[in-house]
């Protein structure tokens, strides 16, 4: 199944440099009809743009269809004139929007109002006070005035003098040119801010996000530019009038679904492609490569000469087969570097334009990658540079490479702090200063979120928040898995809550006994023993077998850090049999593991030709896995973070190929999940529960993907009653992941636990078949189970109604306790279960979920 045509019809001969008209633009009248391309465009755009500073600079964003449409059919307007005087860069609003035509707008809303609750804001220029006649301005700042009090906040946001008592009639009727004493500092008022740009934030250094930011010693007015202005001004008229004639576009920009570089942000050379995964972010990066190498707006001159890659260590060599697949191997030479391919090979080859490396050995061999010049840097899964102090993401920073693009699927976006280091590093300085970014955008936007907001804080916040969503989606690009859905077969999801078996049972009990987990729940947490209790509960999950293991461990160990851990596993030994052997386990011991085994046998039994990537965080987990692998005769490959970087490719090959004789691919999410293409399986088994929801949605992503022959099966295996039910349930409550939270590095020590929450975490809910459903309020009984017929007859306002899907479910969002209500759901002694499958293992089933996408397609 092909989304598009494949690769080498990519024409064209790079030696040949071909021209390239650039898709001339200027600010588009409101009105301008904008209905030519095909409305599905989607746009990458990237341009090319001279700035007084930098004579070749390019810069990255990516754009929406009907944005570029302007674009498109703008040039179609100055077809004919010269390009030269109808080419424009688009230009964003400057950083001071100042407005001084607007006095109407903001001072005769103000006159109907109270004088307490008049609010007013005006853009100044300020200096400490003085008798001089010529003042020396200091700065510029923002005046507040509301009633008869005065604000002045510098350009980050941040208060530099107050004064109260001003007389209502004086503040009533401050104008443009006007001079008032504050705080010791004298201000002339440059011009009025309308309540819009001031709630927005705009009208702070930070606001406008185009040009660079200016010095504060300059009046307000002046930060007024068109930066194509500057451009124009740099060559002579003619000579950029010849370059733009001699450009012809390689392609036909017209033709439907065409793809259009162009410049949006003046200045600015970052971007984030963060559609969700799967969506083939590789690709379009080889074909931005290609483009840019080939061809730019002067005079076709390529943008591009070298590209450097940095991705996990996993999908080095995908990259190169992406470019190879896309591109064949003769029109770009690519370099990856790796035990015996090493960097000095590509610095002395003149032949090599592409530089692939992993995060690891990027830092190995920084100092010589320094040394080289980059046009282009491309961060794959670039969600771990949300820190701006690891050494990965300071290594970065250190390259001198502008134009930087982070590709995620996960990108982060609960946690504004590392949503600032992200978008510092591919455009440093478009937020300001951390601190200014602070106080503009996260304080307001924090602050209106908490339950105590006032009215004001709140719309200030949500403002802010729609500033910063605006600036930034100028260069962040999000598309979700709906517009590939209906490329893709159907995705069967169910959630299998396994009743633990009667070993765990016991050993559960006596854990949450222990003098640790009673300690924790008395409010002792210093160290984090909390960690420790729930990291077993975690491991008897999984198996009763890998807690004896670390009992055994402990055991030998003397170290006073280890009394502690030492205190959980008090006891417990004596509830394992006498002659208990580890490496003898038995898959009864595990609820969990007993489903799997199950599930393996039908799986292999119904559905010989397909396979199964078997999903765990734990090495010691896969550990086990593999031997149940070994102990039932399936054949099995394995991926984790032992495995050499260089045989990652070459297993992934070897899984996905037709001719494997592998069962079972034995994945370790966290270790290598990320970015690899899993297509060979068709049955997904996470068989334990992150905290994190996108580690899991990451590993599911392997599967459902471009190239799935079959319908795809995904089973997430809970123990009944457990703390795992629970860290689902704080993965889908609203509470932690209302919005998209994607973010792969969070772990359990990122979390704050109250008491109250871990008393809840360390309970034992014996007599639920499933207390996640007991959670979601759902009318059903186990008398009636929903399937699809008995939820259509559900009156509306019931609380258990699948009925039309409300919430589009197909993307990759974590999934809400409300969506997860509108799944279907049975209790395992309901009769005729749907699933073959499911039919199978219900014997250990205590309770399931199921939802199917693309049912459409069939099965
Ligand atoms: N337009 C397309 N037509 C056909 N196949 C495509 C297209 N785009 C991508 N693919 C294929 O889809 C697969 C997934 O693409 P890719 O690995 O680039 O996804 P991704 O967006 O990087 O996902 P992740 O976030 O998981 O890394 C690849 O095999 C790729 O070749
Ligand atoms: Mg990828």
């Amino acid at each position: 199944m092909r989304r598009s045509v494949a690769p080498s019809q990519l024409q064209g001969n790079p030696l040949k440099k071909p021209k390239f008209i650039p898709p001339g633009r200027s600010n588009p009248s409101p009105n301008e009809e904008i209905t030519k391309l095909n409305p599905e465009t989607e746009l990458f755009e990237v341009a090319a743009n001279k700035s007084q500073n930098d004579s070749k600079r390019c810069s990255l964003s990516l754009l929406h269809a009907k944005e570029s449409t302007r674009e498109i059919n703008h040039r179609d307007n100055c077809s004919g004139k010269s390009c030269s005087e109808g080419f424009s860069f688009p230009t964003i609003d400057p950083p001071h929007t100042v407005h001084s035509a607007s006095t109407e707008l903001t001072v005769s809303t103000a006159k109907e109002e109270e004088p307490d609750n008049l609010v007013k804001y005006f853009s100044v220029v300020w200096c400490k006070a003085s008798k001089k006649k010529h003042k020396k301005w200091e700065g510029d700042a923002v005046l507040i005035v509301k009633g008869r009090s005065l604000t002045l906040k510098d350009l980050e946001g941040k208060d530099i003098g107050k004064g109260i008592g001003y007389r209502f009639k004086d503040l009533e009727k401050i104008d443009e040119g006007q001079m008032l004493m504050i705080g010791g500092k004298e201000i002339e008022v440059m011009g009025i801010i309308s309540p819009d740009d001031f709630n927005s934030g705009k009208c702070f250094q930070l606001g406008g996000g185009g040009s660079a930011i200016s010095s504060s010693s300059q009046p307000a007015k002046k930060y007024f530019s068109s930066p194509f202005k500057n451009v124009c001004k740099l060559d002579s008229k003619k000579n950029v009038q010849n370059d733009f004639q001699d450009c012809k576009p390689r392609h036909d920009p017209y033709a439907p679904r065409s793809t259009i570089i162009s410049n949006r942000m003046n200045g600015r050379n970052g971007a984030i492609l963060a559609d969700e995964m799967g969506l083939g972010k590789t690709l379009q990066c080889v074909s931005l490569i290609w483009t840019l190498q080939c061809q730019g707006p002067y005079g076709g001159k390529p943008v591009i000469k070298k590209t450097l890659i940095v991705t996990p260590g996993s999908l080095v060599n995908n990259w190169r087969k992406e470019f190879q697949k896309w591109l064949g191997s003769e029109r770009i030479k690519i370099f990856t570097v790796d035990q015996d391919h090493k960097i000095e090979e590509f610095i002395k080859s003149p032949l090599y334009s592409v530089l692939i490396i992993s995060y690891e050995m990027l830092l190995r061999s920084l100092d010589q990658i320094k040394n080289i010049k980059f046009d282009l840097l491309i961060c794959d899964e670039g969600h771990r540079l949300k820190n701006s102090a690891i050494k990965t993401t300071t290594a970065l920073i250190s390259l001198s490479c502008e134009k930087r693009i982070i590709l995620t699927g996960t990108p982060v976006q609960n946690d504004l702090q590392e949503f600032f280091a992200l978008i510092d590093f591919v455009n440093p300085g478009i937020l300001g200063s951390l601190s200014s970014y602070r106080k503009i955008y996260e304080e307001p936007i924090i602050l209106s979120r908490e339950p105590s907001a006032s009215e004001e804080e709140k719309n200030l916040g949500e403002r802010r928040a729609a500033e910063l969503t605006r600036l930034t989606g100028l260069f962040i690009l999000r598309r979700t898995q709906e517009v590939i859905n209906k490329y893709l077969p159907p995705k069967i999801e169910n959630v299998v809550f396994c009743q633990p078996g009667a070993l765990q049972i016991e050993l559960y009990r006596k854990l949450l006994n222990s003098k640790a987990v009673r300690s924790c729940l008395q409010g002792w947490l210093e160290n984090s023993p909390h960690l420790v209790c729930i990291g077993a509960l975690k491991k008897l999950c999984n198996h009763p077998c890998l807690l004896f293991n670390s009992i055994k461990e402990k055991e030998c160990s003397s170290t006073s850090d280890e009394n502690e851990e030492r205190s959980i596993y008090e006891g417990l030994m004596n509830v394992f049999p006498a002659d208990y052997n580890p490496l003898m386990f038995m898959e009864e011991e595990s609820g969990k593991l007993q489903v799997l085994s199950k599930l393996l046998a039908i799986i292999h039994e119904l559905r010989p030709s397909e396979k199964v990537v078997l999903v765990s965080n734990y090495t010691q987990t896969l550990n086990i896995l593999q031997e149940v692998c070994k102990r039932h005769g399936y054949a099995y490959t394995r991926l984790d973070g032992q495995t050499p970087i260089h045989q990652r490719q070459q297993i992934v090959d070897g899984f996905n190929s037709k001719y494997s004789s592998d069962f079972i691919f034995l994945l370790s999410s966290k270790a290598g999940g990320v970015g690899l293409n899993l297509i060979g399986g068709s049955h997904l088994i996470l068989y334990d529960i992150d905290w994190n929801p996108a580690t899991d949605i990451q590993a599911m992503s392997r599967v459902w993907r471009d190239g799935q022959k079959y319908p795809v099966h995904i089973y997430r295996l809970l123990t009944t009653g457990t703390i795992e039910e629970k860290i689902y349930q704080r993965q889908i409550s609203k509470q932690g992941l209302s919005g998209t939270v994607m973010d792969l590095t969070k772990t359990s020590e990122h979390i704050q636990f109250s008491v109250e929450e871990l008393k809840n975490l360390f309970t034992l809910h014996e007599s639920s078949h499933c207390l996640t459903h007991d959670l979601l309020d759902c009318e059903c009984t186990e008398e009636k189970n929903y399937t699809d017929d008995s939820l259509e007859k559900l009156p509306v306002s019931r609380n258990c109604q699948l009925g039309p899907h409300q919430q589009k479910s197909n993307s990759l969002k974590p999934l809400s306790m409300s969506q997860l209500k509108q799944w279907k759901h049975f209790s395992a002694d309901h009769l005729n279960l749907p699933d073959p499958f499911l039919e199978r293992i219900r014997e250990n089933v205590s309770f399931f979920f199921q939802n199917i996408t693309n049912q459409a397609t069939a099965m």
